[in-house]
């Protein structure tokens, strides 16, 4: 016979430990089927005591009396009312139910734990929100944050929202003391989350809210939207006044989407992407363009030449695909004349009180991803700049039907020229990001502190004045991306128009399907004739 070992003896005993669990099961479900029992309970025993007491502390000569109308009145019940008797006793129940009841005060105020860490965010704010010479400052170092903070909210031991009161004496207008406090606050409240930072001047109280993550699962597909309406990503509730019907995962929801307008009454035409390396500038403008396709056509200028917009060739719509310096030179040279001719265009029609023709009203989208690259290159060959050959674009596109979407990296910003710069009203910066690079990119402080790790994709866009808004891209990966996730890439490829031309009505989108190579460029004079890109007449 093989022996165990006691050890195994030892810890293998699930009948008694089995055992254990049930007498505990049944002892916690005995007690709350009898809880309304123990409760009547207590509540007799402290009448019996209330009793006690009365008759202990009323004088003898009016105990008589008292006793002979409560029984007189016991009795009045009992005769006069049908059941009289089982309402006493239920009343006399009740009142004992009611006097059983568990008194014990909700414990108020923070825990231990909690009040250290309030103490300590109270310690780490004084010598920002107190000067020398105060003499009853609101943030000492012997002081109590019980006086400065109001309301907070703490979810799994972590703040998530704290009201606090600052001295009225705070520079609250300056961005950079404001900053300086944030950091402080961002700091020991902890980096892993965002937070909103609402500062009410008036009455010298700021609040802070930790922000919940904005849903990643969000990929590409048709939105819900009117001609001429992009949806740039997904924000938070409430801060934008719309939501669109979207399939997020396995379910479909209302979310917040940032639409940007474009179009001849579009205030912010046109679009500058900014970002860290990674951080998904290039999936904005492949967002884009799969929203753009179906209504117009498309060019793409990829500067970094990674080949990330390759899915797009040969497809109806697509109208150049140019990685090269030659090829995009060409190109934009070709929108530019294209802009003008479709401003003639819609000049002459406007004179003569007729509509613009179709082919001017149809959207044309130049997408620029990473232009710098092509500066420096064209600086190199000692070529024409393609930036400037955006000038045209970028100033007349509005009323043209023209739009133009730039991305670039953050820190090869200084090399965008002044007219992208100046031309582009509506504006997204993606990544972890500081409050200077936020203010110097959107023109406004964001709307909350960035955490230090964000998913690719998140960021903030501002559409000319209006707010700074947290934004989400939809995640809209290049299909021949392997990496990326499979359903995602599916997503894409069912937003393509099909690539056997079934949609090409348009004459020139028929002439670019017969390009002989994907990508090859039709480019059409300011006659509106249309003859393919490469043409030495076009090279300078
Ligand atoms: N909104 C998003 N949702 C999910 N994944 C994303 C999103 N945006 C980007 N990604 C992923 O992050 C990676 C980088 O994205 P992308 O190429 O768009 O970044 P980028 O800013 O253009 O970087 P670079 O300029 O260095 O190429 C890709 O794998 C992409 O699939």
């Amino acid at each position: 016979m093989v022996r165990r070992p006691l050890s195994a003896l030892l810890s293998s005993r699930p009948s008694l430990t089995r055992g254990r669990e049930l007498a505990r099961a049944a002892v916690d479900s005995t007690t709350d089927v009898l809880h309304p029992l123990f409760v009547i309970a207590r509540g007799l025993r402290r009448q019996a005591g209330w009793a006690r007491d009365w008759w202990g502390s009323t004088p003898k000569d009016r105990r008589g009396p008292a006793l002979l109308a409560s029984v007189g009145a016991g009795f009045l019940v009992l005769v006069l009312l049908p059941y009289g008797a089982y309402l006493m006793f239920a009343a006399w129940m009740g009142s004992a139910g009611w006097m059983g009841r568990d008194r014990t005060p909700a414990p108020t105020g923070p825990s231990g734990p909690e009040n250290d860490r309030l103490t300590a965010l109270y310690e780490a704010l004084v010598p920002y929100l107190s000067v020398a010479d105060d003499p009853s400052p609101l943030y000492a170092h012997d002081g109590s944050w019980e006086n400065a903070f109001g309301d907070h909210v703490f979810e799994d031991g972590r703040l998530v929202r704290l009201h606090l009161k600052y001295p009225a004496y705070f520079t609250d207008g300056e961005p950079a003391a404001r900053a300086r406090v944030e950091h402080v606050l961002h700091a020991k409240v902890g980096r892993g989350r965002e937070y909103r930072f609402e500062w009410n001047e008036e009455e010298n109280h700021l609040t802070l809210t930790a922000l919940p993550p904005l849903p990643t699962g969000i990929a590409a597909q048709r939105f819900v939207t009117s001609p001429g309406e992009t949806v740039l990503g997904f924000t938070d509730p409430g801060s934008v006044q719309r939501t669109v019907p979207v399939q997020d995962g396995e379910e479909v929801r209302d979310a917040p989407p940032v639409v940007w307008r474009t179009g001849p009454r579009s205030t912010e035409p046109h679009l500058l992407a900014l970002g860290h390396p990674g951080t998904g500038t290039t999936t904005l403008l492949r967002s884009i363009a799969l929203q753009a396709l179906p209504e117009g056509d498309v060019v793409v200028v990829d500067g970094s030449g990674t080949g990330e917009y390759a899915f797009l060739s040969g497809r109806p719509g697509v109208m150049a695909v140019e990685s090269g310096l030659a090829g995009t030179l060409a190109t934009l040279e070709w929108a530019a004349h294209e802009t003008e001719r479709r401003l003639i265009a819609v000049n002459r029609a406007r004179q003569a009180g007729r509509t613009a023709p179709d082919d001017v009203r149809r959207p044309l989208w130049i997408l620029v991803d990473r232009p710098t690259v092509l500066s420096q290159l064209a600086h190199a060959e000692s070529r024409p700049d393609p930036q400037e050959l955006l000038d045209i674009p970028l100033r007349h596109g509005r009323a043209a039907g023209v739009t133009v979407a730039v991305a670039d990296h953050l820190d090869g910003a200084e090399a965008l020229s002044h007219v992208v710069v100046a031309q582009t009203r509506a504006r997204v910066l993606l990544g972890a990001v500081t409050a200077e690079q936020t203010q110097a990119v959107l023109g406004a402080p964001q709307c909350s502190t960035s955490a230090a790790q964000v998913p690719p994709g998140r960021g903030y866009v501002r559409l000319g004045t209006g707010p700074v808004l947290r934004m989400q891209v939809p995640a809209t990966p290049d299909p021949f991306d392997e990496d990326a996730g499979d359903a995602h890439r599916q997503a894409v490829m069912a937003l393509l128009p099909p690539a056997d031309g079934a949609h090409g009505a348009e004459p020139r989108e028929r002439e670019a399907e017969t390009a002989e190579a994907p990508g090859a460029v039709m480019v059409s004079e300011p006659s509106g004739a249309v003859r393919p890109a490469g043409d030495p007449a076009l090279e300078h």
